[in-house]
């Protein structure tokens, strides 16, 4: 891997990370390979057709742990975006502004046997197989995008404003649901990630209201335990429209 010798960008925060790939064991890789396949046997009729078909498209397979350096230039090619390595959580400001470049924050730690079914917080497996297939449909990544650019210029106008962008993201790209004409189906990768979430939001425990611009803004959430609400979206398309509202109203 080649290291650049001159500065960073006076723009970029974040310290220049990389995968180190040699630092996977014997058993991340079998971590992997059992989350892929439990994942892989699930989804289908479970998860939305955009997703399968961006799993496809990315080539994700259940032998290895995706290497960074094949990811990248396969989804530059396909839709100009690309994973940057970060440590963890990165603050809901600068991750905007990441989504605004096109740059994918993912973290290359990967949970371990006792974590299968649900994590906490974002790790590889999250960050990777839940957000990347997703990220090689053109229409969903320019929804990504304008929501960074969005978030990024309005974010100093007010406090709380940077709060709608944070829900409108939660409540669809990480939690999101879609009524498709065949059943109701999962896009939100925090639930494409996680075995147990995906079986508990299908099922008759939490409530799962219609999607509104209105219902989204006005509801509060937590991030690391299953979530009582779901929105369930009538169609992809709603999203950008979703975001185009928004922006109409706050330069009302
Ligand atoms: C914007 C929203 O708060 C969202 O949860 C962000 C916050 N920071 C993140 N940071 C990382 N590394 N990965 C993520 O998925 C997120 N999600
Ligand atoms: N619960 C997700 C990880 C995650 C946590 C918090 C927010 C988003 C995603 C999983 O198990 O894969
Ligand atoms: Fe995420």
């Amino acid at each position: 891997m080649m290291t650049s010798l001159t500065a960073p960008a006076a723009s970029a925060a974040l310290p220049l990370l990389t995968q180190d790939y040699s630092r996977y064991t014997a058993a991340d890789q079998h971590v992997w390979q059992l989350l892929f396949d439990r994942q892989m046997a699930l989804l289908p009729g479970r998860a939305a057709d955009a997703f399968l078909e961006g799993v496809k498209q990315i080539g994700f397979t259940r032998e290895t742990i995706p290497d960074f350096r094949e990811v990248n230039p396969r989804l530059r090619e396909l839709t100009g975006w690309e994973l940057v390595v970060v440590p963890g959580l990165v603050d809901d400001a600068e991750f905007f502004g990441l989504l605004a470049e096109r740059k994918f924050p993912a973290t290359t730690w990967l949970r371990k046997l006792e974590q299968l079914d649900y994590l906490e917080e974002p790790d590889m497996f999250h960050d990777v197989f839940g957000h990347v297939p997703l990220l090689t449909n053109p229409r969903f990544a320019q929804f990504l995008q304008q929501l960074g650019e969005a978030a990024q210029h309005h974010a100093h106008r007010w406090p709380g404003t940077l709060e709608l962008f944070t829900r409108l993201y939660w409540f669809t790209a990480e939690f999101g649901l879609v009524q498709q004409p065949d059943g109701l189906r999962i896009y939100g990768a925090g639930l494409l990630s996680s075995h147990g979430e995906v079986k508990f939001s299908l099922g008759e425990q939490p409530t799962r209201l219609p999607f509104t611009l209105d219902g989204v803004l006005n509801t509060a959430f937590e991030k690391d335990k299953f979530q009582e609400l779901y929105f369930v979206l009538s169609n992809l398309p709603q999203l950008p429209q979703a975001l185009e509202q928004l922006l109409a109203r706050l330069v009302e």
